[in-house]
């Protein structure tokens, strides 16, 4: 919908009303379309502004529209009729004006922006280009490599920079549509042909070539196998060497291609996934809706290795009081300044004043009597986590809330040590702390809604995706790489190389594959643990690394290069081997194809050619199926959860949806297919043995996923 009023005698004032955000849905559209006209028409009108609601100018395309059948006046010529209106058009910018948005703002004569607005094309993140002109325009108004940056990032700018890029024409601190309806008075009856982007030339580097080039390289690189950033670059290259009209066509052609296209529908689901998310629920039944955050002012992190110092630099760059907790003095002084230099760097490249004086150190527990919130971040160890949840108990407030870092231990033992269990959650990050967008807030059975809703608002607060799962071993993301770490391990026992199954991987679109990334973070890591659960220790018989336990197929592969000291990066060999200690570049080890020769030689296996499809079939199906059980066990509420968390913190590629996006993708009956067929060949293998809930959703009739809830809360119902 859009009104119309006559303001100040001659100024037609349209408004777009849609809330939230006044996208283009159809009836929008329709009318900016009939206002357009009626102001057209009104002889006492001279000038026309448009404007948004509540101060959003216009988040554009309707994307819950996508994918019905388009009704309603297209953009395209309804943008083209604005450009061409006889009488002045001013768009008022307030909040933001984004992809379609903006490209109705660039169809407008003039640009008036508030200097808290944001603008951009940022239709590369949904899959798409900007397909209302935007890229034919923008290239033309601010010049080639600026347009390029902005339509192949989707990054939106300050009206600060897009002054200075030339996309508004003014900046005002005062009230946007009063300075826009001055402005429309003062520049009725000028000659709009000046004014008309559409028609100016585009300015084209002289080494467009050389130019288009680069950014088709700099994009394929960092595309991971995306198509529309792609596409987005041939779209600005329409721009730079085809007339406006035929580049239009051009826009419209790739766009046709995208539209269409799996990517745009993975990754427009994970749009709406990320925003599902934080509308989190428990088993209980306790809702965001319901369940009121408390106010969290001033906090405390408890250990201060990588985890603690990251967690405190994101508290404190987030504008809390944070008191840092590290009992050895020689560790508390290297925390100290590693976190300053983290605060100074960030506020460099932020350009504002680091917040060195939000944070205050100590190393012992006192001064975290009167804070509001406390993050445990000592080393993964029950027994030394116990005794902090005690000593934090005696020591704070009440109503503190108390929560842990760790990464998989049970966080319900840790309530139990306290004397309000009520206020114990997990809040487990991703390294690096300060960098990684994913939170996942871990309940206990004793946590209260409020704590939940208290560390997810805290999440936000610190610029974190935060999503609610349930209490288990490994929560949500560790769980479910436990099957997908065990079936690469099995494919290095049955022929394959870690460089093929990487490959496989990142062909996939992950950014680094399974050993690349195991050797980033610590072989030693996953090592300590399994030696805690008795896991990694040799046949007390035989001596011979055991190769089966309770049963169940296991791998001694990553053990036996532990006991070797090739902890990976950091000791400079791993599944790779590196130059030198820490260095980052992995390179093929001859040593370790003849260590795995022998290996299977000792232990009477044969290596075969494995393909492709094996190493992404049992690597990937075998996490997803733990993701059907983690839904089963109503740990996660919905697919969208596990997806955010495999996108934010394990580098699943976005364009792919994640893993349950990703299994409706290829079919529900084809994952079953393959894991049964799997299954079969691997019966010691109880990870590939498909989930009850997968078989459910498959006898019935494999529905799409936006109704995998219903079916689960059935499925909840019936347990
Ligand atoms: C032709 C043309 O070239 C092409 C093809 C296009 O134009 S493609 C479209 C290009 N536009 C975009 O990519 C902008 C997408 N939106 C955003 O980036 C953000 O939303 C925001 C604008 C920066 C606000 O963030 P927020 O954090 O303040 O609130 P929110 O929770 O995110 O959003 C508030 C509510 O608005 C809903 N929403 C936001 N943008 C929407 C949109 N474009 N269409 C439909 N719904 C939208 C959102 O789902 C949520 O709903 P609900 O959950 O309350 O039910």
């Amino acid at each position: 919908m859009a009104q119309y009023t006559r303001v100040s005698g001659s100024v037609g004032l349209i408004t777009l009303q849609s809330p939230r955000v006044n996208a283009l849905s159809a009836a929008v559209r329709q009318g900016i379309v009939d206002m357009m006209q009626r102001a057209l028409s009104e002889p006492e009108v001279k000038s026309v502004v448009i404007c948004g609601q509540n101060g959003i100018f216009c988040g554009g395309a309707d994307i819950k529209e996508f994918g019905k059948n388009m009704s309603g006046p297209p953009l395209i010529p309804m943008i083209h009729a604005i450009e061409a209106a006889s009488k002045p058009v001013v768009a008022a910018i307030e909040g933001i004006a984004l992809g379609g948005g903006l490209e109705l703002a660039l169809g407008c004569h003039y640009r008036i922006a508030h200097a808290k607005a944001r603008v951009g094309l940022p239709e590369v993140t949904l899959g798409l280009l900007p397909a209302a002109g935007g890229s034919q325009r923008l290239p033309r108004l601010i010049g080639v490599p600026a347009a390029l940056d902005l339509i192949t990032t989707g990054r939106h700018v300050t009206a600060a920079e897009a002054l200075k890029l030339g996309i508004v024409d003014q900046v005002t601190d005062h009230n946007t549509v009063n300075v826009a309806v001055k402005f429309a008075k003062r520049v009725a009856g000028q000659s709009l042909d000046p004014r008309r982007i559409s028609t100016y030339p585009c300015p084209c580097p002289s080494d467009a070539d050389a130019l288009f080039e680069k950014a088709m390289q700099k994009v394929r690189r960092a595309a991971r196998g995306a198509i529309a950033p792609v596409a987005c670059v041939q779209a600005v290259r329409a721009a730079a060497t085809l007339p406006y009209n035929q580049g239009m066509e051009r826009e419209k052609e790739l766009m046709a291609t995208l539209f269409t296209s799996g990517q745009a529908r993975a990754l427009q689901y994970f749009f709406f996934a990320q925003r599902a998310v934080g509308k989190w629920s428990m088993p209980s039944g306790a809702r965001w809706e319901t369940s009121k955050p408390r106010p969290v002012h001033k906090a405390a992190v408890i250990g201060l290795g990588t985890m603690g110092r990251g967690i405190t630099v994101a508290l404190a760059q987030a504008g809390l009081s944070v008191v840092a907790v590290e009992t050895q003095e020689k560790q508390l002084m290297e925390a100290k300044q590693a976190i300053s230099g983290m605060l100074e760097r960030g506020a460099k490249r932020s350009g504002v004043a680091p917040a060195l004086d939000k944070v205050s150190y100590s190393h012992n527990i006192q001064p975290v009597a009167d804070v509001d919130l406390v993050i445990e971040a000592v080393f993964e160890d029950m027994a030394l986590k116990k005794k902090v949840f005690q000593q934090l108990s005696a020591v704070c407030k009440p109503g503190t809330f108390l929560c842990s870092n760790t990464s998989g231990l049970d966080i319900d033992h840790l309530a139990c040590q306290t004397r309000n269990p009520e206020l114990v959650v997990g809040m487990h990050f991703f390294a690096p702390a300060h960098v990684m967008k994913l939170l996942e807030v871990v309940y206990g059975p004793k946590s209260s809604p409020h704590a939940v809703a208290t560390a997810m608002q805290l999440g936000k607060k610190i610029g974190k995706v935060s999503v609610a799962v349930g209490n288990c071993r490994g929560f949500v993301g560790n769980r479910m790489l436990k099957p997908y770490l065990e079936q690469a391990l099995f494919l290095l026992e049955e022929g394959a190389t870690p460089e093929f199954v990487d490959q496989v991987l990142e062909e996939f679109g992950f950014a680094m594959g399974v050993f690349r990334v195991s050797d980033l973070s610590g072989l030693d890591v996953g090592w300590r643990v399994r030696m805690a659960d008795g896991l990694a220790q040799p046949d007390p018989t035989t001596g011979q690394p055991v190769r089966v336990r309770q049963g169940r197929r296991y791998s001694p592969l990553g053990d036996l290069l532990c006991e070797q000291g090739r902890f990976g990066q950091k000791t400079g060999r791993g599944w790779y081997q590196y130059d030198k200690p820490g260095s980052q570049v992995a390179k093929p080890d001859p040593w370790l194809h003849s260590f795995l020769d022998e290996y299977r030689t000792r232990h009477g296996l044969v290596a075969r050619r494995i393909d492709h499809q094996e190493v992404l079939e049992r690597c990937l199906y075998s996490l997803i199926n733990e993701g059907f059980r983690i839904l089963e066990d109503g740990i996660a509420a919905g697919p969208e959860d596990i997806d955010v968390i495999y996108v934010f913190g394990y580098s699943w590629p976005r364009h792919r949806g994640g893993p349950m996006f990703y299994a409706a993708t290829v079919g529900l009956n084809k994952v079953l297919e393959r894991l049964e067929h799997y299954h079969q060949a691997h019966p010691d293998v109880p990870s590939l043995q498909p989930c009850r809930l997968l078989r459910k959703l498959v006898a019935g009739g494999s529905p799409p996923i936006h109704k995998w809830r219903e079916v689960i809360k059935k499925v909840h119902s019936q347990l």
